[in-house]
């Protein structure tokens, strides 16, 4: 059944969806997967409608203690239904359906994030994807019931991109059977895992595992980290919140330090290597990086995170254009709809196709995803790098596109798009992290390059490549394709434009009416030419270029391309006989250029003066061979100030006209190099990371520690909401 229709809606907002020249309902379907999944959904969102507890004073109105608490009460509220719901399901299809449906019904519970993100997003999937069969039949019902709330530490204060480098070690002692967590520096205190500050009594490590003294690299360990009943930190460890962050302010991300924390023997996640009673190490793995599959899966969910982020932000942005009216086009009229403009569209439009690249790539990713683990299940890790590759490309990418787009969608509100009431500030700060958890932008970048140079290799040496790479072997003719950045480039911006484009085609192929075929066929079109003339030059299939031609012929194509000139199509140009060309010195652009010479050269010559009259002092002070060279921001200082003064003291005899063009020079000077050096000039950088000394580390855990709510070993919420929730007594 549709949702029913509301009173008092907005003339225009009604005007427009009038004027749809499709069903809204058929397309809902299409996005949902089919009419039962819609109803499915719809009767799962008036179900939590009707039970769930809504926020009563805005969540960003409270203190950031207050936020927690709130963010833990209706997550527990949230929970107990869910957990409900999916003791009922049977089918593993449906149990996806619906834990998608409740992670976006979620949203509208929280501005900011659930703490139990974490648990649900990585803490879940890597107990199905590194635990051994016995460990997946003790953990997983335990997490899935949220008896256990866990979380996935691999993150520490010195790194997180290179995870080969993380320090935490896990030892074991085979006396015991058991492993011995340590967090041996500073730098290798966990930071950043949500849910780890407050909330999480169990935690996914990441260590260094040691046995018979050799290291075998990383390998994820489970571990309880608070008591059960009291929610204390267990004798052994350190762990609290790491303090305000632009936005998952109620992930209660935190850090954890280990000092001798004993774990028992099965706390290894053994799916993938075992570490035997006597402490022999054993592989069961067939490629090495088989323990990082936590990380791809959640690359993959992402690009259907984006996809769901951006749709909402675009939609506030739509309806409020529609709404919102603006400026006098012609007196007396009434004033258009912003939506009219052509520039509001611009900002819009590509947000809407965007949205539905995102989500048709990442069902094809999804499915893409499935089918690899189903070969790994039977030991063919064959398709591992391409998934790796493909995965890390199009998590970098959109979600890098997403919160350049919301961004858009937040001008497109104006000055309203600014209120955290809009939630465009939070849909932005939720999505501009994605670009770097789960992997860096640039990392995950070069990740997929080193793959495609790999594949090349094998293209050019006749070898069979994949499908989805295959087109590089298309491209071997010269002329059409360099394997230069820029083609590598453009060869993903292909694959990604080439999945969107066949994806939406199939899936707009059954059923679906001719409106919404016109429809998605526009989106898909206005998304390949956006693209393609955002990125024309890279497009360009040779160098286009008459100075870096194959064959060197320089100057002959030089001599061509002149005469191929419109302007010597004629002899004389009618210019001639009519109003002459402008001086290029009239150019704006070509002022920019020439004027802040002119100051320069005046700032220079001022300056000189002034300097040859201290200079011997100077170097007979301190000597000439100990004087350093001036840093670039003290010696732009000397030239400002003297130019300022002297130019002061010169200028007081010349006629007033004079006056005032040299004063026009010294302020364009001034301004030029204020634009210019503006990050110099913020002296007070309030800054973990920027301090003078360095000292990174240790002031972003004096900073976590100075966090109020480190101040009282367990937050008040736990006795209230969260142990009787995991007791099953609320
Ligand atoms: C349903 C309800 C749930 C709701 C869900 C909602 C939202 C989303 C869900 C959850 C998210 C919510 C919050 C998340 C919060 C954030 C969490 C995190 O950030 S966890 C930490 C994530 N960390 C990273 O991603 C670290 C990034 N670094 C890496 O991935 C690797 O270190 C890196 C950069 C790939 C390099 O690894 P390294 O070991 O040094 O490898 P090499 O560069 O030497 O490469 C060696 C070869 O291995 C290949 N490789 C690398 N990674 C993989 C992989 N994953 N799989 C397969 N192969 C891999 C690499 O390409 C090299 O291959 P060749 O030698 O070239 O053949
Ligand atoms: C909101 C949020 C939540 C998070 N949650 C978790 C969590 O639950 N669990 C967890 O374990 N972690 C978590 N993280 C950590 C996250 O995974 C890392 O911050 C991320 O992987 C980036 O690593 P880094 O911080 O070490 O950045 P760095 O690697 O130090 O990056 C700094 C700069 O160096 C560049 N750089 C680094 N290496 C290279 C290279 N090889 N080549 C070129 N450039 C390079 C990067 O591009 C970047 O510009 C979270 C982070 C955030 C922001």
């Amino acid at each position: 059944m549709r949702n029913k229709p509301i009173a008092n809606v907005n003339a225009d907002l009604l005007k427009e969806r009038k004027n749809c020249s499709f069903d809204i309902e058929e397309l809902t379907n299409l996005i949902d997967g089919g009419k039962n999944q819609t109803a499915r959904r719809r009767e799962i969102e008036n179900m939590l409608l009707k039970n769930m507890p809504f926020d009563i004073i805005p969540e960003e109105c409270l203190s950031a203690k207050e936020k927690y608490e709130n963010a833990v009460r209706k997550s527990v509220a949230l929970n107990k239904i869910g957990v409900e719901l999916v003791s009922q399901v049977t089918k593993a299809k449906e149990l996806s359906d619906l834990t998608l449906t409740l992670r976006r019904v979620s949203d509208a519970y929280f501005r900011e994030v659930t703490p139990f993100l974490l648990h649900l997003g990585m803490f879940i999937p890597t107990i199905l994807g590194q635990c051994s069969d016995e460990q997946v039949a003790h953990w997983l019902p335990l997490a899935m019931q949220l008896k256990i709330i866990g979380t996935y530490a691999q993150t520490e204060l010195g790194h997180g991109t290179f995870i080969r480098g993380l320090e935490t070690t896990a030892t074991y002692d085979e006396r015991t059977e058991e492993f011995v967590l340590n967090s041996p520096t500073l730098s290798s205190s966990k930071w950043w895992a949500g849910g780890l500050g407050k909330t999480a009594n169990h935690c996914i490590v990441v260590a260094q595992l040691y046995t018979k003294g050799e290291c075998y690299g990383t390998h994820p360990f489970i571990v309880q980290i608070r008591d059960m009943d009291t929610h204390m930190p267990l004798k052994g460890l350190k762990v609290g919140e790491i303090g305000p962050r632009l936005g998952f302010q109620t992930a209660d991300n935190g850090f954890l330090v280990f000092d001798n924390f004993r774990i028992p023997r099965d706390s290894l996640m053994m799916k993938h290597a075992k570490v035997l009673k006597d402490g022999t190490y054993v592989k069961i793995a067939r490629h090495s990086k088989l323990t990082y599959g936590t990380m791809i899966f959640v690359r993959v969910l992402l690009v259907s995170e984006m996809a769901f982020n951006l749709s909402k932000a675009v939609t506030i942005a739509v309806r409020y254009s529609a709404v919102r009216r603006q400026s006098e086009l012609k007196p007396n009229e009434p004033e258009p709809q912003v939506l009219d403009y052509l520039t509001q569209q611009h900002k819009l439009f590509i947000s809407i196709s965007t949205v539905y690249a995102f989500q048709f790539t990442s069902n094809w990713l999804m499915k893409t995803y499935h089918t690899v683990q189903a070969n790994m299940k039977h030991g063919n890790t064959d398709a591992l790098p391409e998934l790796h590759a493909l995965s890390s490309c199009l998590k970098a990418i959109c979600t890098s596109d997403c919160s350049a787009a919301i961004e858009q969608c937040r001008f497109a509100c104006g000055g309203h798009g600014y209120m955290i009431s809009s939630n465009l500030p939070s849909l932005y700060a939720f999505t501009t992290a994605t670009r770097t958890y789960e992997g860096d932008y640039t990392v995950l970048l070069l990740q997929t390059a080193r793959f495609l140079v790999k594949t090349w290799e094998q293209v050019e040496l006749g070898n069979a490549v994949t499908p989805m790479v295959a087109y590089l072997a298309r491209h071997q003719n010269r002329e059409a394709w360099d394997e230069s950045p820029e083609g590598i480039i453009r060869a993903f911006e292909a694959i990604a434009a080439g999945v969107y484009q066949t994806e939406s085609v199939r899936s707009v192929s059954f059923g679906q009416s001719d409106a919404i075929k016109d429809v998605m066929k526009q989106l898909s079109d206005l998304y390949l030419l956006y693209w393609s003339l955002e990125r024309t030059g890279d497009l360009l299939t040779t160098l286009k270029s008459t100075l870096g031609s194959y064959d060197g012929r320089v100057y002959e194509r030089l001599m061509e391309e002149a005469l191929k000139s419109p302007l010597n199509q004629e002899p004389v140009n009618e210019s001639f006989h009519n109003e002459p060309e402008p001086q290029v010195m009239d150019f704006v652009s070509q002022q920019h250029k020439l004027f802040i010479g002119i100051a320069s050269y005046y700032s220079y010559s001022m300056t000189a003066l002034w300097l040859w009259d201290i200079l011997t002092k100077v170097t007979s002070e301190l000597g000439v061979g100990k004087t350093d060279r001036l840093p670039e921001s003290h010696g732009r200082a000397v030239f400002m100030s003297v130019f300022n003064s002297e130019m002061e003291k010169s200028v007081s005899s010349l006629s007033a006209p004079l006056q005032a063009v040299l004063r026009q020079l010294v302020e364009l000077y001034l301004y030029y190099w204020t634009l210019e050096k503006r990050g110099d000039l913020l002296l007070v950088l309030q800054s973990t990371l920027g301090s003078y000394d360095g000292r990174v580390y240790e002031r972003l855990m004096e900073e976590a520690l100075k966090n109020p709510p480190n101040k009282e070993p367990v937050n008040e919420s736990f006795h209230k909401y969260l142990k009787p929730f995991i007791q099953g007594k609320l």
